[in-house]
């Protein structure tokens, strides 16, 4: 059923919902568009009305080959809609869903080409701020590249800020998905382009490992981790593309390397990575999914009807989007003693097939088991000497006092 979207364009069918609205396949003076018409409560709220005519330029201006073009701004009645570039082909979580993991070589091209994308943003000085497999599209009419990987380019740009409207979203609330979200931003600082690095280094991981380095379980114990906890490091990755990772996933913002840098060192890494199969990396199960231990639960609401998928919920309240994925979330900024960890940590660390994960349910198990045996062994040693010192005392032994073993009379250590 086909619908008019300002004077310029026709909407005819459907290409998927996300939670700020629906995206269509349509037709305007130039060919064939995709359409994103904005939910009709975002299009009735005039303060978002007013920036999304503000954001206009910035948005128009972002022309590259790795970034989805916005090619118009339809303000018309109770239409609100941003008008985009058709890529043919899928976007990465569908990818992803369906093979699990990529081949380094694969995962490597297609990050380099979001990372160039990145690159011309930062220096408009937009911030994406909402980097995930869903907003990366794979152009299957484009020419292969190295891994017989399509190019990749980024889209939904500026849609988190335009919605991030002070009235939406208080100061103390943070947007986003919580896999991929900076910790700066986790503890209430403004976005800057660093955070897009993170998220784009958390994506690397998750094609490469087959889930995100401190994803599972509540929201709230997701933020944690990214405040408190390292990457651990994936079973078989090479050493150079490790080393990437790891320092685009620093805790400090400015640790991190700029788009550019990153776009360049991915691309020299290509040929080392040739011919390399996918990681063999053991999926985290569900003994991670713990709960924070300080959150109070009581501030995180999904929108009633929505189901707990991946412990997220929309960036819009009473949103349905049409796939089970992780969209946004809105919350409150943890408190600091809230975003300390436990000395185990609950995140999903890899591990090679068949090893135990550091941190894992089952090592705590192992840990409480250990410290059974020790205490045990150590109130035996403990009786006994008791008994030889009364003895002692009495007289009674001529054997001198009981051996001490010293590991096992050692004060049990949690
Ligand atoms: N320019 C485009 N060309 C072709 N398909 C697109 C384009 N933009 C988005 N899509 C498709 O439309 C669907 C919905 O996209 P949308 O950006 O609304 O949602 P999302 O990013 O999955 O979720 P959310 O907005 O909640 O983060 C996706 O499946 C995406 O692949």
């Amino acid at each position: 059923m086909a619908r008019n979207i300002g004077s310029r364009y026709t909407a005819h069918q459907i290409l998927g919902r996300g939670s700020a609205g629906t995206v269509w396949l349509g037709e305007g003076p130039e060919g064939p568009v995709a359409i994103k018409l904005l939910r009709e409560d975002l299009a009735s709220d005039q303060e978002l009305v007013g920036r999304f005519v503000q954001e206009r330029t910035a948005l128009l201006g972002l022309v590259h080959p790795h970034v989805v073009a916005v090619r118009d701004l339809v303000v018309d009645g109770n239409d609100l809609a941003l008008v985009m570039t058709l890529v043919r082909g899928t976007d990465l979580r569908t990818r992803l869903d369906r093979e699990r993991r990529l081949a380094p070589e694969a995962a490597v091209a297609i990050i380099a080409d979001v990372a160039d994308g990145l690159a011309a943003a930062h220096k408009a000085h937009v911030v994406h701020r909402d980097v995930k497999p869903e907003n990366i599209l794979l152009d299957m009419e484009g020419p292969l590249g190295p891994g017989g990987a399509h190019p990749a380019l980024l889209t939904d740009f500026g849609v988190a800020k335009l919605i991030d409207t002070p009235r939406r979203t208080k100061a103390t609330k943070i947007i986003g998905t919580p896999d991929y979200l900076a910790p700066e931003i986790v503890e209430g600082l403004p976005p800057r382009a660093a955070v897009d690095i993170y998220a784009l280094a958390t994506v690397l991981y998750e094609l490469l490992a087959g889930f995100t380095p401190f994803g599972g379980g509540h929201p709230g114990a997701v933020l944690r981790r990214h405040v408190t906890e390292t990457v651990v490091p994936l079973p078989g990755i090479p050493e150079e593309l490790w080393q990437l990772l790891v320092q685009c996933l620093a805790k400090a913002p400015a640790s991190r390397l700029r788009a550019s840098e990153l776009a360049a060192r991915l691309r020299d890494l290509l040929p080392l990575l040739a011919g390399i199969p996918p990681l063999e990396v053991d999926e985290p199960g569900p003994e991670e999914s713990d709960q924070p231990a300080a959150y109070d639960e009581q501030q995180y609401t999904p929108a009633a009807e929505e189901p707990r998928r991946r412990g997220a919920v929309p960036l819009v309240p009473g949103s349905a989007p049409d796939s089970n994925r992780d969209t946004h979330t809105s919350m409150r900024v943890p408190a600091p003693d809230e975003l300390a960890g436990g000395p185990l940590g609950t995140a999903r660390a890899p591990r090679a097939p068949g090893r135990p994960r550091p941190g894992s349910a089952r090592n705590k198990a192992a840990a409480v088991r250990k410290r059974r045996i020790t205490l045990g062994v150590a109130a035996l040693a403990l009786c006994a000497a008791v008994v030889v010192g009364g003895l002692l005392a009495t007289g009674g032994g001529d054997d001198g006092p009981a051996p001490q073993d010293s590991e096992n009379s050692a004060p049990a250590t949690p």
